[in-house]
């Protein structure tokens, strides 16, 4: 069986549906608008590794075309696989795809409703390639979808950071990823992990360092530190909780490390183990040896205002919002979404005024997974089609929801005198205004992105990290 065979992943019976004489068919996608989204724009992240491992290439081969013959025989138990049409990109154009595709900047923050790729067939034999790879073109849902949830707890973070501390030092880091064993693969590990290292520069997601390295040029995107799990604490039984943590110490002396500490009472542990026991060992840690606590139950912003305000002293900081001491901070990776790290930004600022600095955040499934192809409403949708040498703009406008309408005609991006994004239909734009680029034609990717531009194209805009308190 083939490692990956491009002809075994589509629906292959649509080119026996389109009009005769079809030579072009242009389709985009794009994430539609939604009334009352708490999503109001996307950052466009992931075409480049999909173009790099799928299409990029002589992808279509006479093996492969053997086999899916056979497969969409038993599949369909008719013949409907279209044979001569694979043979023929495999002899015209041996076996690269005859496809242009042009798409936003990765990276770029485009607000919801407008055209980030396009996609048309450059041989007019081939126009049933274009919805062809279409299944595989909107799988790019996961990675902005990722990119845009972790870029919206960057605004949080970035506002709470500010306000309490006065810099936005050590931002890229206050939100870590902790969801490699909550995806549903290693490839969706890769992806989300990447897109979410678009953002920050914090993780435990191996696959998405490795997407960084091999597709986005970027050899180390991201960082971490030794830390303690459940495992390492219990396996010394439960009246052994302090020799777990000296152990950790001991082992981790110079450099920051992480004791998870709820496994039996967290707040026993914070004050007679942390705060008693091995106080003296906690505090002859330097800052750049910190301890981080990790609480991993209980309400997020109770368990949070009680462990800094029981257990450790504080000072003020330049700014009048109080920080633990530089030798120990925590890390708080459970429950966190973006509603409740709003509820904990709030809980730390009305209790006390405790400065954001105190504490980093991981989080894991919703980040990275609880999230699906509806959240930023992607869609891909034919809008434009050329046959008898004529064009024609076609939509679709459904009487049962018009938010579904699609996009009529050719498509370009462009800044509008007021310097706000905007979609140019009907073929209606300027060339030399388009900010789609073409990033894949007839086979080869003409624009490779580096990480480092991407992250740079994903920047927060200042009025987005002042606080509006
Ligand atoms: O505590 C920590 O401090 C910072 C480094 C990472 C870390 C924990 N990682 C983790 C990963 C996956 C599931 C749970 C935790």
């Amino acid at each position: 069986m083939l490692e990956f065979c491009l002809l075994l992943v589509f629906q292959i019976t649509h080119y026996k549906q389109y009009p005769p004489n079809v030579s072009k068919i242009y389709s985009y996608f794009e994430c539609r608008r939604k009334k009352g989204s708490q999503f109001s724009e996307v950052v466009f992240f992931g075409l480049q590794y999909l173009l790099k491992k799928y299409l990029t290439g002589p992808v279509i081969t006479e093996e492969k075309i053997q086999e899916a013959k056979l497969f969409y025989q038993m599949h369909f138990k008719q013949a409907v696989f279209d044979e001569e049409g694979w043979r023929k990109v495999l002899e015209k154009h041996d076996g690269r795809l005859p496809i242009r595709i042009k798409a936003v900047p990765e990276g770029r923050i485009i607000p919801r409703g407008n055209v980030l790729f396009t996609v048309e067939n450059t041989d007019p034999s081939f126009y049933w390639l274009t919805n062809y790879i279409e299944t595989m073109l909107v799988q790019m849902w996961y990675p902005i979808t990722v990119a845009t949830i972790s870029r919206e707890f960057k605004k949080i973070l970035a506002k709470h950071l500010k306000a309490t501390s006065g810099s936005l030092e050590g931002l890229d880091l206050k939100l870590h990823d902790f969801g490699y064993r909550g995806v549903s693969s290693q490839e969706s590990a890769a992806l989300g992990g990447a897109a979410h290292l678009v953002n920050f520069c914090s993780t435990d997601t191996v696959a998405g360092l490795l997407m960084a390295q091999r597709y986005y040029g970027c050899p180390m995107a991201g960082f971490s530190i030794p830390a303690a799990e459940h495992s390492t604490i219990i396996s010394w039984g439960r009246s052994k909780e302090k020799e777990a943590f000296e152990r950790v110490l001991d082992q981790f002396s110079s450099g920051p490390v992480s004791v998870v500490s709820d496994s039996y009472d967290i707040f026993n542990a914070c004050k007679h183990i942390w705060g008693d026991k091995l106080k003296e060992r906690v505090m002859e840690r330097s800052q750049d040896s910190c301890l981080v606590i990790r609480p991993d139950s209980g309400d997020p912003a109770e368990t949070l205002i009680e462990i800094l305000e029981e257990c450790f002293g504080s000072s003020l900081n330049s700014v009048g919002y109080k920080v633990l001491p530089s030798y120990l901070r925590i890390i708080q990776g459970d429950g966190i979404d973006l509603h409740s790290v709003e509820e904990v930004r709030k809980g730390l600022l009305s209790d006390e005024g405790w400065s954001a600095e105190n504490v980093f955040f991981g989080c894991g499934s919703a980040l990275l997974q609880k999230l699906n192809r509806d959240t930023l409403s992607c869609a891909f949708k034919c809008s434009y089609v050329e046959s008898n040498g004529k064009g024609m703009d076609v939509y679709k406008q459904p009487v049962t929801d018009p938010s579904k309408g699609s996009k009529k005609g050719r498509l370009s991006l462009r800044r509008n005198s007021d310097g706000f994004l905007e979609t140019v239909e009907r073929g209606a734009g300027k060339p030399e205004e388009d900010l789609l680029v073409t990033v894949f034609e007839n086979g080869s990717l003409v624009k490779d992105y580096s990480l480092e531009e991407i992250r740079k194209n994903a920047r927060l805009r200042d009025e987005e990290m002042n606080p509006t308190l």
